[in-house]
């Protein structure tokens, strides 16, 4: 029956099934979790558990009272990259422009050159003290981008990584395909033909070696235009592959329309959308994730429009959007804050961002997100007064125990 039993915890259970107006957390109190290789084969009031033989192999866990919820997802991270771009933040507070510190050669490129430079083992040594990082705040599923790379070897190298990551450990990874991230500087000045080498020589061989779980594109101004954002999705649906985007996040450009005309997954950044971008996410069933560690990170103003994907129910997901120039974020509670603190979210869909929303935004949402018969027992134990306490802390908040397919 099972080999894990959870017992004395609260469980706030992210279970759209038992969500209602006064409880956005679907919470059992006094509930228990049975387990069987590694999925919730039970899940309940502890009250109404059935008889356990006696000689059935199960490992009991004492949960003490705490909050258990499904583990976090973060549905959008650009976590594997060599390189330190800190300096750059401390020149910028002493009145270095962006544009100067590009001319030096700094900004995303710089950390493309660093990357380039690294061995994968040096890559994956990088990344894996940050993914500790994550797991220790609560992650259980992670979303690792390429986009560092931009030769066919770098990209390669990149995802790899990401597939290593998962395989060392208790954290499921989604790889995504981020080539069209920035124009490499043996392509400056020929975007176009940069995007055909991608689509020809690159997204093609890394699918073969199945290091592609989704692709993405950096739709902007000082990135890829809209028509060239469509030739990679055309690949990436000539391939069975699923599509996410970087949109709106400096202005109003059209990437989230044409992500959501490709039924994507996410449209992800959004600060600019419009009422029409909006309404082709709800349309499509794209998730909106918002990253407001890069909102903060680079002093935005212009906020996402909540309000309006709160009234065409597009779903709102959270992430730490962790990359060196923007965002260097790691822990998910401390985005779950930002997303109340500077967007306004409640408690209640920062905490559904992070769980259930996140899991669409990856394809997941039959694994993943909710603690629900069937699904992954990915789970976090939590020793706070409830569920809203996540959203609460500024940073520090850990869960006391990260738990991965049970255990
Ligand atoms: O500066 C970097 O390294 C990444 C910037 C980051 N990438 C993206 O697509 N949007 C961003 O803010
Ligand atoms: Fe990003």
């Amino acid at each position: 029956m099972w080999n894990v039993l959870w017992l004395n915890v609260h469980l706030a259970t992210g279970d759209e099934a038992l969500v209602t107006a006064g409880d956005g957390y679907g919470c059992i109190r006094n509930g228990a979790v049975g387990v069987h290789d590694g999925v919730i084969c039970w899940i309940g009031a502890q009250a109404d558990l059935p008889d356990v033989p006696e000689n059935l192999a199960t490992r009991i866990e004492d949960g003490r009272g705490g909050w258990l919820t499904p583990g976090l997802i973060d549905a959008h991270t650009h976590v594997v990259f060599a390189g330190d771009r800190s300096r750059e933040f401390a020149e910028r507070l002493n009145g270095a422009s962006y544009e100067e510190i590009a001319r030096k050669g700094g900004g995303i490129l710089s950390t493309v050159a660093a990357t380039r430079a690294a061995s994968e083992q040096e890559l994956l040594e990088a990344s894996l003290k940050r993914v500790h990082t994550m797991i220790r705040e609560g992650t259980t599923t992670l979303e690792v981008k390429s986009g560092y790379g931009l030769t066919l070897a770098d990209e390669f190298k990149q995802l790899r990584v990401a597939r290593a990551i998962g395989e060392q450990l208790p954290v499921r990874v989604h790889k995504t395909f981020l080539g069209a991230h920035a124009v490499p500087p043996e392509y400056q000045g020929r975007a176009d033909a940069y995007v055909t080498f991608l689509v020809e020589e690159v997204l093609p061989v890394l699918h073969e070696e199945k290091l592609v779980d989704s692709v993405d594109a950096f739709c902007e101004t000082i990135a890829f235009s809209p028509a060239q954002t469509e030739i990679l999705f055309e690949a990436a649906q000539k391939l069975g592959l699923p599509v996410r985007i970087h949109a709106e996040q400096l202005s109003l450009g059209g990437g989230t329309v044409l992500a959501a005309r490709y039924h994507g997954l996410s449209a992800d950044h959004l600060e600019y959308a419009d009422e029409q971008a909006v309404m082709s996410m709800a349309r499509h069933g794209t998730v909106a994730m918002l990253l407001p560690g890069a909102f903060y990170f680079i002093r935005e103003k212009q906020l996402p429009p909540v309000a309006l994907l709160r009234e065409h129910g597009v779903g709102i997901g959270l992430a730490t959007d962790c990359n060196p120039g923007t965002s260097p974020v790691l822990g998910l509670t401390t985005v779950m804050n930002m997303g109340c603190t500077l967007f306004r979210l409640t408690p209640e869909e920062s905490f559904r961002a992070v769980t259930s929303v996140g899991a669409r935004a990856l394809g997941l949402e039959q694994q993943v997100g909710m603690l629900r018969q069937g699904m992954r027992a990915d789970m976090a134990l939590w020793e706070v007064t409830g569920p809203h306490e996540l959203s609460y802390w500024v940073g520090g908040l850990q869960p006391t125990r990260h738990i991965f397919e049970g255990i």
